[in-house]
C-alpha cells in the first residue's frame, strides 16, 4: 500500500492524467488512482467478456454481419451505448437514433426460434454486465431491468412479450446511458477545473478547505448531475475570485518586501557612515595628540567639522526617508489586512456548513431559486419545511457545546438518510434547518416530516454529562459515564403558492414552526 495521503494520491493522479495526455474520464481517473495508490485494479468495462460474447455470435445475414462489426467497434471504444445498440440491432430490433421510441421491430428471421434461447441468454448476460455502469439511483430503471432479465430467461415468455420488454428497456436504457454520459461529462469538466487550478491553490489551509469541502460534498453518493453542476458553478466562482484577490495580495507583499529590503540597505548605510564618522573622530584625536603647533591643529579641526556636518546631513536624510518608508509600509499593511479579510470572506462562499455538511444559507438561497424555477416550469408543487431542535439550549447547558454540535450532526445524518436525493437540506441558523421538497404536495411533505420525527425518536447518540452539572434529559444510562441522547424538533411546512416568493413561503413555515413550539413542541404544523 502507498504511504501517500489521499490528497497526495489524488494530486499525483491528476498529474499523471495530464502528463500521459489521457482523456480525464472517470474510467481513466480510477485506473490511474488505483495504480498510484497501489490498489488492485477494478475493471469498469468488461472488455474481455464482451469480446467473447461478440465472437460467439454468428453472422447469419448481412444485417447481422454489419451489427457485429459495429459491436466490435463499440467494444474497442468502450462505448456502452454503442454496445447496446449494436446488440439490439443484431437481435433484430430497431435501434432508434436520436430520441428513442419503442418502434415496432422487424420480424425475426426464419431460423430465429432455434437460436432464440442462446441469443436471449447473451442479451441477458450483457444487461447484467452493463448493470454496474448505470449506478443504483434510478430504482424504476433497475426494477425494469430485473423484469426484463427474468423474462429473457423464462422459456415460457412469448417472442412478442420479449420484444415489447426489450423495446421498452431499450428506450429506458438510452435515457439512462445518456444520463451516465452527461454525468461523466460533468465530472470531466469538474476535473478539468481542478487540474487547471490546483497549482494556483494556496497552501494556506483556510483557502484550501472551502474548495476541498465542496469537492468532498460532491463526491458523496448518489452522484447527481444537479449536485455536480452546483459544485462546478461554485468552485468556478470561488477560484476566480480567490485567484484575483490572491494576485493582488502577492503584489502587495512583493512591494512590502522591496520596501523592507530598501530599509535594511539604508540602515546598513547609516551604520557604515556612522562607523566612518567614528573612524574619522579617532583619526582626528590621534592627529590632535600628535599636533605640536596651531597650524597642525587647523586641518584636523576642519576635517572634523566637515565629517560632523556630513554625518548630520546624512542623519536628516535618512530620518526623512525612513519616515516616508514607514508611512508606505503602514499603507501596505492595511491593504494586506483588507485583502486577507476579503479572502476569508470568499472562502466562506462555499455553500456547505462546515459543522454539519448541510448547505449553508447561501447554498439554500441558490437551491431555492433553482427548485422554484424547475417546479414552476413543470407546474409541480414545492414544499418548504423549517425545523428547529427542541430545548437545544438546555442540551448545550447540560452537556456542553460540543454535545450540542454532535446533536446537530446527528440530526443532519438522520435527515439525509430519510430524505430523497432530490430534496435539499440546509442549515438556516444555529439549530434551525430548512428542507426543500420538490414535486411534493403539502400532505406528503407533512408525512415526510412526521416520518423524520419518528426516525429521530428511534435513533440516539451517546454523550457524557458535563462535569458538575446535574443532567435534565431523561436519557438512559448506556455505560458508566455515557448516556443515550434523543432529540426532537418542531417544524412548520408550507407549500409555495403560484405567485409567492421563497422568503414569503419561509416566513409562513417559520410562523407554523412557532405555533408548533407553542403547542408543546415535537410536532409538525402546516402553514
Ligand atoms: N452547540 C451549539 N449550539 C448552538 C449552535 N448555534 C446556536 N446554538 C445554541 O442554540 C441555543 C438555542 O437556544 P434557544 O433559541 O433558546 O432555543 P431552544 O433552547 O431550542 O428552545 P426552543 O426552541 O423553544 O425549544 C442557544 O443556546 C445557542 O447558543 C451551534 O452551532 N452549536
Amino acid at each position: 500500500m502507498s504511504e501517500k495521503t489521499p490528497f497526495e494520491i489524488a494530486r499525483e493522479t491528476l498529474k499523471q492524467i495530464t502528463l500521459r495526455k489521457l482523456p480525464p474520464t472517470p474510467v481513466n481517473y480510477q485506473a490511474i488512482y488505483h495504480a498510484v495508490a497501489g490498489l488492485p485494479q477494478v475493471e469498469l468495462f468488461p472488455e474481455e467478456h464482451l469480446r467473447r460474447i461478440a465472437q460467439a455470435l454468428p453472422a447469419r445475414n448481412p444485417g447481422q454481419e454489419k451489427q457485429l462489426g459495429l459491436l466490435d467497434y463499440a467494444i474497442s471504444q468502450r462505448n456502452w451505448l454503442g454496445v447496446q445498440n449494436a446488440l439490439l440491432g443484431y437481435s433484430g430490433f430497431a435501434v432508434p437514433s436520436g430520441v428513442p421510441h419503442p418502434a415496432a421491430p422487424e420480424p425475426l428471421s426464419a431460423d430465429a426460434p432455434s437460436m432464440m434461447p442462446q441469443v436471449l441468454e447473451q442479451v441477458a448476460r450483457l444487461i447484467e454486465f452493463a448493470q454496474p455502469a448505470f449506478g443504483g439511483e434510478d430504482t424504476r430503471f433497475h426494477e425494469r431491468m430485473q423484469q426484463t432479465l427474468q423474462a429473457l430467461r423464462d422459456p415460457e415468455t412469448s417472442v412478442i412479450r420479449v420484444r415489447s420488454l426489450l423495446a421498452d428497456f431499450n428506450h429506458r436504457l438510452s435515457f439512462a446511458a445518456e444520463e451516465q454520459s452527461e454525468i461523466r461529462l460533468a465530472l470531466f469538466k469538474l476535473l478539468q477545473l481542478i487540474i487547471k487550478n490546483i497549482g494556483e491553490l494556496s497552501p494556506d489551509d483556510a483557502w484550501l478547505q472551502g474548495q476541498i469541502n465542496a469537492l468532498q460534498a460532491a463526491a458523496q453518493p448518489p452522484l447527481t448531475l444537479r449536485r455536480l453542476d452546483e459544485v462546478e458553478h461554485q468552485l468556478k466562482d470561488v477560484i476566480f475570485k480567490q485567484t484575483e484577490a490572491k494576485g493582488r495580495a502577492i503584489e502587495a507583499q512583493e512591494s512590502l518586501r522591496q520596501m523592507l529590503a530598501a530599509f535594511i540597505t539604508r540602515l546598513s548605510q547609516v551604520t557604515a557612515s556612522s562607523s566612518d564618522y567614528q573612524e574619522k573622530m579617532e583619526d582626528s584625536l590621534r592627529d590632535l595628540e600628535q599636533a605640536k603647533t596651531l597650524e597642525d591643529i587647523g586641518p584636523v579641526l576642519r576635517g572634523l567639522i566637515r565629517a560632523t556636518r556630513d554625518m548630520r546631513l546624512e542623519t536628516v536624510n535618512v530620518g526623512e526617508e525612513l519616515q516616508s518608508m514607514r508611512a508606505q509600509v503602514q499603507a501596505k499593511e492595511a491593504e494586506l489586512r483588507k485583502l486577507q479579510a476579503e479572502l476569508e470572506r470568499l472562502s466562506a462562499q462555499v455553500r456547505h456548513d462546515g459543522l454539519t455538511g448541510a448547505l449553508n444559507r447561501q447554498g439554500l438561497d441558490e437551491a431555492f431559486v433553482r427548485e422554484l424555477s424547475t417546479v414552476r416550469r413543470k407546474d409541480a408543487p414545492l414544499c418548504v419545511a423549517l425545523l428547529d431542535i427542541d430545548n437545544f439550549k438546555r442540551l448545550n447547558d447540560a452537556r456542553g457545546h460540543e454535545t450540542g454540535d454532535v446533536a446537530l450532526q446527528h440530526l443532519v445524518a438522520v435527515a439525509k438518510e430519510n430524505l430523497r436525493p432530490q430534496d435539499t437540506l440546509a442549515r438556516y441558523g444555529g439549530e434551525e434547518f430548512v428542507i426543500l421538497l420538490p414535486e411534493t404536495g403539502l400532505e406528503q411533505a407533512m408525512e415526510v416530516m412526521i416520518r423524520l420525527q419518528r426516525e429521530l425518536s428511534k435513533r440516539f447518540f451517546l454523550a457524557r454529562p458535563k462535569q458538575g452539572v446535574k443532567t435534565e434529559s431523561g436519557g438512559e444510562v448506556a455505560s458508566a459515564d455515557q448516556e443515550k441522547i434523543f432529540i426532537t424538533f418542531s417544524a412548520g411546512v408550507a407549500q409555495l403558492t403560484v405567485d409567492e416568493t421563497a422568503e414569503q413561503a419561509l416566513h409562513r413555515a417559520d410562523q407554523a414552526m412557532y405555533l408548533a413550539k407553542r403547542a408543546g413542541k415535537n410536532r409538525v404544523v402546516a402553514a
